[in-house]
């Protein structure tokens, strides 16, 4: 009988090699190696003014690195600046990520809205929501169907939420992470972030 090979290692769904990147005549990171594996939920931490949001722009490819390279599949980059229109409902401005996702003008929003807990917002004008409640709604693009083994990069997901939000927000990373997708998040929030992390954290150094 010949022997079982040995399983292959199971392909990075991202992977960063020998990045480097400069803000400002400043260097911030050099020789970075990074890979994302499905079922991680991995906390990159961190001072402020680090780089964790050049970097994950970077790992989005938003912002070319000064040195290295990124290999990426699909991936849904989030900032902590909500790119929410102000005239759009909740439901409307879904739709208008839902379309971006490729999904169908027909694919019900109403499982994504519930997930974050927006059902009574769902016809309200962006430009009247708290900030929490923005945050839900841009957040609610994630709880959309997608691609088996997507890349979600974080950035403050946790920011403005109640606690409500945090737990609506740690479930939905834990579900992705656990259905085979892939996650890096930064925040300043300790106690959030460690109840969600799956995988080595990442830090950056100032
Ligand atoms: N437009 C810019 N021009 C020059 N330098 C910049 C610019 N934007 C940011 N920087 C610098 O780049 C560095 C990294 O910024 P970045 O936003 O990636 O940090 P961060 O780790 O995400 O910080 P925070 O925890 O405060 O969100 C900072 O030192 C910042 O001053």
């Amino acid at each position: 009988m010949s022997p079982t090979p040995p399983s292959a290692p199971e392909a990075a769904l991202l992977e960063a090699a020998d990045l480097c990147a400069e803000r400002g005549g400043r260097r911030l990171w050099r020789g970075l190696n990074l890979q994302l594996h499905a079922g991680d939920c991995r906390w990159l931490r961190g001072a402020n003014g680090c780089g964790k949001t050049t970097l994950l722009r970077t790992l989005a490819g938003l912002r070319a690195p000064s040195a290295g390279r990124v290999t990426r599949g699909t991936l849904r980059y989030l900032g902590h600046a909500q790119a929410l229109s102000a005239e759009l409902s909740v439901s409307e401005s879904l739709r208008f990520s839902a379309s971006l996702q490729g999904l169908s003008a027909s694919e019900p929003l109403r499982p994504a809205l519930e997930r974050l807990g927006l059902l009574r917002e769902a016809a309200r004008p962006v430009r009247q929501l708290s900030q929490g409640q923005r945050r839900r709604a841009a957040l609610a693009a994630l709880a959309l169907p997608q691609p088996a083994g997507t890349v979600w990069l974080l950035d403050e997901p946790f920011d403005a939420l109640d606690d409500d939000g945090v737990r609506r927000l740690q479930g939905l990373l834990d579900a992705h992470a656990r259905s085979g997708g892939a996650v890096l998040f930064t925040s300043h929030q300790e106690a959030a972030a460690l109840v969600v992390c799956r995988g080595d954290e990442l830090r950056l150094s100032a």
